[in-house]
């Protein structure tokens, strides 16, 4: 893949870039301007970005061969995910490399802030020595309220308990198990919380939701001298508002990793002595930066190559484990969207899936998208593929239906279905896995078959009568065509032949296999 180019603009872990080395052409340009970046996008086939580069619009409308954004981090609020999933962009991050790294600056910040260690520091280093304006307080028997109780919130929740805080928390998009699992009290409105903690810290990503969450009218809701720590996104405490609360006195101190406007200088909040503020650090220690960049450069490695990758940001989640499962149904499925379009000249209304068996247990949301991505590769200009497919049929006026059922359909352990309708006629197909993971294709329209969607199929309908299969497979024959495998069904009089050839059949050929007697349809499938 040395022809493939990948620019990395902001700093990431050796580790990572070796990776890259040694499989892509890889320009690292730490700190570049976003106006040479805007020049020269158009070059490269993958982007690698920290939280600095925006990832716009304007930038990726100019990266015309972009196949993938990589976040090396977590929070993806600097990358604009609809328009790279217009375009087919995969954005994946690296969530997990880092979340420690930020829970523990989380409570390194809160330590900090009550208990004055940066002031303090200065302080002495300053050639001082007093103890009377840093004296602090206790966690101990403090009540902590965590905003947003995710894999940030909840490792601060699991070390907050071990320094006796109580723990309260407040996440409306999380089970009441979750809370249990982590020992914190469920709030069921962000106010109840906001009443109740001393201690507040929030861990929610920056949207449209969360951006100024905690303004003016929330502070005010807080106890008097409450202590907040924002070691997740700039503005999810309103900066103004924190400014005047700590003027106020209504906030006793503040630990912050992160800013409104980002890189900060001269923020308002820098002026006070019960602020501590870090430039962006929770992210930044050895071990997190490892994992980011060797995740991050392994994740792109196989975007370029076309595989799936575990973290894409604009596809359904599913576990690595989850997709090592579904990697076999996601081929099936593909193969199965590929065959309509080879199989009929007219367009599509409607889709609907069927996940039966054991699969239906399985995030089959990505299947679809195989399917959709089977269905549209062969018929559009436009680059389709797993991220932009669901789009790109919804512009066709596709819809798409998905049903599921955990009990075995026909007898069969796992089974997907497709009927995909037009306006005339629709088209059924069925297939499996067999046990050691091999995708066959068991029954179209009505037929059943065991078709193995690989290569090149012959498929032909033919009156159900002797004389018509040996002439078919002479004229292979002559033709220099070797059969591999072959399965003749009959419904109602109508036999169905499939199939599978060595070589390709070429138009003579088809035209011949047309022409044998008693031969009603022949199409010629091909498989990647
Ligand atoms: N300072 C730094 O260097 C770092 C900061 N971060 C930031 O930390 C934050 C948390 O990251 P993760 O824990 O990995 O995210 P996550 O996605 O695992 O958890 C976020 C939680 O917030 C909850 N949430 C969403 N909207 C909410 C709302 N309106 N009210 C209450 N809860 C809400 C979600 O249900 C979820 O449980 C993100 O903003 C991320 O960008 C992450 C890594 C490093
Ligand atoms: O160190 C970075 O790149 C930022 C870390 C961060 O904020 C994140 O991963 O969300």
């Amino acid at each position: 893949m040395k022809n493939r180019r990948v620019i990395v603009t902001e700093r990431i872990a050796e580790e990572g870039l070796e990776l890259l080395r040694a499989e892509l052409d890889v320009d690292y340009r730490d700190g570049i301007s976003r106006a040479e970046l805007l020049d020269i996008i158009g070059e490269y086939d993958a982007l690698i970005v920290r939280s600095v580069t925006k990832v716009n619009e304007e930038l990726v409308s100019r990266g015309t061969r972009l196949k993938m954004v990589g976040r090396a981090g977590n929070g993806i609020d600097n990358i604009d995910v609809d328009a790279c999933t217009r375009r087919g962009i995969i954005v994946a991050n690296t969530p997990d490399s880092n979340t420690i790294s930020a829970a523990e600056q989380t409570i390194a910040l809160l330590l900090s802030s009550v208990r004055h260690t940066a002031e303090a520091n200065a302080f002495l280093k300053g050639g001082n020595w007093d103890r009377k304006p840093f004296r602090g307080v206790e966690l101990y028997g403090k009540t902590v309220g965590i905003v947003g109780l995710g894999r940030i919130g909840s490792m601060v929740a699991t070390r907050l308990r071990s320094f006796g805080c109580r723990i309260i928390a407040y996440d409306p998009y999380i089970s009441d198990e979750r809370f249990e699992r982590f020992g914190a009290e469920k709030k069921n409105t962000l106010e109840e919380l906001l009443r109740e903690a001393d201690i507040i810290t929030v861990h929610t990503p920056k949207n449209e939701e969360t951006y100024g969450m905690i303004g003016e009218r929330e502070l005010a809701m807080c106890k008097d001298g409450v202590r907040v720590v924002n070691c997740a996104r700039g503005g999810i405490i309103n900066e103004k508002a924190l400014v005047d609360a700590l003027r106020s006195g209504k906030v006793a101190s503040a630990g912050l990793d992160v800013f409104d406007e980002e890189p900060a200088y001269n923020n308002p909040l820098f002026e006070f002595k019960n602020v501590v503020v870090t430039p962006h650090l929770g992210a930044d220690t050895v071990e997190a930066q490892r994992r980011v960049g060797v995740n991050i450069a392994e994740q792109v490695i196989m975007g370029l190559k076309g595989e799936l990758v575990p973290n894409v940001v604009n596809l359904p989640t599913v576990l690595r484990e989850e997709l090592e499962t579904l990697r076999p149904y996601i081929d099936l499925a593909r193969a199965m969207g590929s065959m309509y379009y080879q199989m009929e000249k007219a367009p599509v209304d409607r889709v609907e899936l069927g996940f039966s068996g054991e699969i239906a247990n399985q995030e089959t949301g990505l299947l679809t998208i195989a399917f959709l991505t089977g269905l549209l590769s062969g018929v559009m200009s436009e680059k389709i593929n797993y991220v932009n497919a669901r789009i790109k049929a919804e512009e066709r006026g596709i819809k798409v239906f998905e049903k599921k059922e955990d009990k075995k359909l026909k007898g069969y352990v796992n089974l997907i279905t497709a009927r995909i309708f037009n306006h005339e006629h629709n088209l059924e197909i069925a297939g499996t896995l067999t046990g050691g993971g091999r995708p066959y294709i068991v029954e179209i329209n009505g037929f059943d078959t065991d078709l193995y969607p690989r290569g090149i199929v012959v498929l032909a309908e033919n009156d159900d009568r002797p004389g018509v299969i040996g002439p078919f497979t002479t004229a292979l024959g002559e033709a220099g065509i070797n059969i591999s495998m072959m399965r003749v069904s009959s419904k109602d009089g109508v036999n169905m032949m499939a199939v599978s050839v060595d070589s390709n059949v070429d138009d003579a050929t088809l035209a011949r296999l047309r022409s044998v007697s008693g031969v009603r349809k022949v199409r010629v499938l091909r498989f990647k």
